[in-house]
Formats: C-alpha cells, sequence, structure tokens
C-alpha cells in the first residue's frame, strides 16, 4: 500500500514537471486565443447560463486559461461568484498540524475584483482583512486565523477549476496541494451526508490544448482526486461525462 501510493505521488510528480515545461514554452498570444476559446464555450454553456452562483478561480499571470473574461461576465449578469482564498498560510503550527486550506469567499461587484491584489503566486486575492464583509463555501473550516470573519453561505452550484493536467476521461491533476481535492471532500460532507453526489456543484476543469494528455493516456488518480463533469479546452472542445 505505501509502495503503491508512493509511486502514484512520484508519478503526478513527473507529470507536473513534464506539463509545466511544455507550457512554459508557449506564448502569450496564445494562451490569450485558448482563454478566448474557453471564454466562449463556458458562456454558452446550459450549467453555466442557470448558475445563480459559482465559484471560479482568478488566473495566474501565465501558464493557466484566463478567467478574467468570464468573471466579468457573472458579475454583469448579477450571479453570485465566489473565489478560492487560502486560509492558515501565516499560522505557525506543529510538524503535524493541519496545513493551510482553501474556501471560497464572495467577491461584491466588479470594481471589487478589479482591485484584488496578487498574492505571491501572482493570483488576486481578497484581502485578510476584507474577509469579515465576504460570504464563504465553508466559512474557513473552521480555521483559527479566520473563524467569525466570513458568514457561511449556501450552495455554490458551479465551480470553475484549474489543473496543471487533465485527460479525456475527465481525471484531474492540480499542483498537488490538495486544495480542491480536499475543498470538495469538505463541501461534499456538508451538503451531503448521505454520500449522495446530487448536491454536488457542477465541476468545470479549464485546460490549455498542452494539459490535456494524449487520447490513451491517463492522469494518476487516487481515491481522494475528484473527476471532473465537463472540460473545456483551448482547442474548442468540450469533454463532458
Ligand atoms: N489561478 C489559480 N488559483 C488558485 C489555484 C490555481 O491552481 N490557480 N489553486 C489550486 O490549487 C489554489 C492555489 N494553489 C496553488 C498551489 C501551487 C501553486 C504553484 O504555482 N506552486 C508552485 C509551482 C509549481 C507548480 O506549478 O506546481 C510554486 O509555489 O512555485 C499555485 C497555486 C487556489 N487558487
Ligand atoms: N480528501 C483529502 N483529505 C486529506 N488529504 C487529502 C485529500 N485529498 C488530497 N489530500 C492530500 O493532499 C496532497 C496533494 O494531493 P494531490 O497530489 O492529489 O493534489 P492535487 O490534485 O494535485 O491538488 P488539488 O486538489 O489542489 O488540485 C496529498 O498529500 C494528499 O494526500
Amino acid at each position: 500500500m505505501a509502495d503503491k501510493m508512493s509511486s502514484l505521488r512520484l508519478a503526478k510528480k513527473e507529470l507536473r514537471k513534464s506539463v509545466r515545461q511544455t507550457i512554459s514554452s508557449l506564448s502569450e498570444e496564445s494562451i490569450k486565443s485558448q482563454s478566448r476559446v474557453v471564454t466562449s464555450m463556458i458562456l454558452s454553456l446550459p450549467e453555466y447560463q442557470k448558475a445563480g452562483s459559482l465559484g471560479v478561480y482568478l488566473s495566474m499571470p501565465r501558464g493557466e486559461i484566463s478567467t478574467g473574461a468570464i468573471v466579468k461576465d457573472a458579475l454583469q449578469l448579477g450571479k453570485r461568484v465566489f473565489v478560492p482564498y487560502i486560509y492558515g498560510k501565516a499560522v505557525p503550527r506543529e510538524p503535524e498540524a493541519p496545513r493551510s486550506m482553501m474556501d471560497m469567499v464572495s467577491l461584491h461587484s466588479l470594481e471589487d475584483y478589479e482591485t484584488l491584489a496578487p498574492d505571491s503566486w501572482g493570483i488576486p486575492t481578497p484581502s485578510e482583512p476584507s474577509l469579515g464583509g465576504r460570504n464563504s463555501c465553508l466559512n474557513g473550516a473552521g480555521y483559527n486565523d479566520c473563524d467569525g470573519k466570513t458568514k457561511e453561505e449556501g450552495n455554490i452550484e458551479l465551480i470553475i477549476m484549474p489543473g496543471m493536467a487533465f485527460d479525456k476521461a475527465l481525471g484531474r491533476l492540480g499542483h498537488g496541494k490538495g486544495y480542491y481535492d480536499i475543498f470538495l471532500r469538505q463541501f461534499h460532507e456538508k451538503s451531503a451526508p448521505d454520500g449522495s453526489r446530487h448536491h454536488l456543484p457542477f465541476l468545470i476543469g479549464l485546460a490549455l490544448q498542452e494539459q490535456m494528455l494524449p487520447n490513451d493516456q491517463r492522469v494518476p488518480m487516487d481515491p481522494t482526486d475528484w473527476p471532473v463533469d465537463a472540460l473545456a479546452v483551448g482547442d474548442g472542445s468540450l469533454v463532458r461525462r
């Protein structure tokens, strides 16, 4: 079992490394044009059109499909928009204590979105003092540096997810921190104690063409990994369940 786990971990690490290398040589123009293609696919998806509330990642300056136009569209349409927030980064901890975790917090407006400052990865992120005026999905999962700051609010219907690599069977590989996997588990436990997937939001991954594995290859997946329900790819293809 231990061997199996570590070989899986190694396989994920290798795959991240090779995809990272491929996308590091992509031109800004290619990322921009792939992002335009993916944006128009998302805006015409029924699951997006009918969602009153959604969670969406705010893209890094490089190496990902950019989500700016989706965020703006959603805010303009009056949808409730939630974005990732990482809690617990600065909390001093024991080696075995829980590490940082992700929640999703609400944006108020276009202006709010446009004035977010980038974090150390270049990801636009709500400031800590602004959390008190925001709603969240999990109330920071009870994390001590946020407890009571955000107000927990109902459901999100759709989550637009980043990833390092994806496959045609809707497998997804993240950056290796488990942020999304753990967030989804917590969300699932909260909304569906009976174990059904019924109450989970619809999960859509956004992929640059170069993040899609060839047809016959699969992302190494373990039981804590969540496949997505649909994948919008920069070459204009949509893969869905
Ligand atoms: N735009 C965006 N927002 C996001 C994520 C993401 O992948 N993309 N996340 C998804 O979890 C969470 C943040 N997690 C992240 C974890 C690692 C790295 C990162 O770049 N890590 C390495 C680089 C190695 C690598 O590419 O894996 C580093 O720190 O240098 C970025 C975001 C929440 N918000
Ligand atoms: N549901 C979970 N509960 C506890 N730990 C988890 C869970 N899911 C993942 N982890 C842990 O998180 C770490 C990273 O996992 P993994 O490599 O699958 O992340 P990833 O899929 O790349 O990241 P992400 O979920 O952020 O996209 C691993 O150490 C894993 O054991």
